[in-house]
């Protein structure tokens, strides 16, 4: 049985209650996808490409969480794209949810104990790098675990060698050959211009982050900021997962206090929104290129 929010010294989930909701979930669908898509914030376009979806509302799973955020639906999907059985998770869990964050990246077990091995995470992020613009795209080749720095690594607590190792490289979290395939694909659409790679930092959020906080995150060397991500990256690989991570840019973060707009939730779906289709050709494309 699942402990509870403030009980920080487990993982929560046994590995029983895992296999048990990845048993449920697997109770809609034939499929047996090897493929997972987690959708960023109003990504969830990316949906619309599945053929013969197959819903899975959190609700019907015993004990999963709930999705709070606007732009996150709250459940799994199963479906086709170019003949290949994946499993979208439509609706993240964010630590600034209240979630701790054993919680926020216990999905991404439940996606192994289905049977994915490609975890594919997308994300919403502000733009530190002053090169990139709103509707760019970055590969995320490295990032900084800002709150695992600072004592709240999702892998606190006691370890289940079922799970995964109890210390755990980090070097190699993104897979080179899934990033070479996203860039080869975006060149062969003719978007490349749009693509850059580089550094995510996540931040607890739910606060967008204050001219000076920006300041030193780029200093630190990131080059995109969001509130996401990492404990997923860092689960998928305690799972022995390989790793593929995408920010959207959907906004420049203001490093020179000199913007008069406030940024709000409704910028950053507005732009997610604007890229829906391009985002949606390109993950066509990419899953006809992942083994
Ligand atoms: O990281 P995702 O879930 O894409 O969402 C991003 O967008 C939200 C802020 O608008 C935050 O949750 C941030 O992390
Ligand atoms: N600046 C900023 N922009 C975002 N867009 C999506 N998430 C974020 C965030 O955490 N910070």
């Amino acid at each position: 049985m699942a402990a509870t929010n403030s009980d920080m010294s487990t993982s929560g989930y046994s590995f029983e209650d895992i296999q048990a909701m990845a048993q449920e979930v697997l109770k809609y669908s034939s499929l047996r996808p090897k493929i997972g898509i987690i959708c960023g914030t109003g990504l969830g376009g990316i949906g619309d490409v599945l053929e013969d979806p197959v819903p899975v509302p959190y609700e019907v799973i015993p004990d999963f969480p709930v999705s709070t955020v606007k732009g996150h639906s709250g459940k799994f999907v199963f479906g086709m794209i170019q003949g290949k059985p994946v499993l979208l998770m439509m609706g993240r869990l964010h630590y600034y949810e209240g979630y701790p964050m054993w919680k926020v990246a216990m999905p991404v077990r439940v996606m192994k104990a289905i049977g994915i091995e490609t975890l594919i995470i997308t994300n919403a992020a502000g733009g530190l790098n002053p090169k990139y613009k709103p509707g760019d795209m970055m590969i995320i080749n490295d990032h900084i675990d800002f709150p695992g720095l600072t004592g709240e690594c999702v892998l606190i607590g006691k370890n289940d060698e079922r799970f995964g190792p109890r210390f755990l490289a980090m070097s190699d979290a993104y897979d080179k050959d899934l990033g070479n395939k996203f860039k080869e694909c975006m060149v062969q659409l003719g978007h490349g211009s749009l693509l850059h790679e580089g550094i995510y930092i996540m931040v607890g959020g739910p606060t967008f982050s204050t001219t000076a906080e920006y300041k030193v995150l780029r200093m630190f060397g990131a080059d995109a900021i969001g509130m996401s991500t990492i404990p997923e990256v860092v689960v998928g690989r305690h799972s022995n997962m390989k790793v593929f991570g995408l920010s959207l840019i959907t906004d420049a973060a203001d490093l020179e206090c000199a913007s008069k707009n406030k940024l709000t939730h409704e910028d950053v779906l507005k732009i997610a929104n604007d890229s829906a289709l391009l985002l949606q050709k390109v993950f066509v494309n990419f899953i006809s290129m992942v083994n």
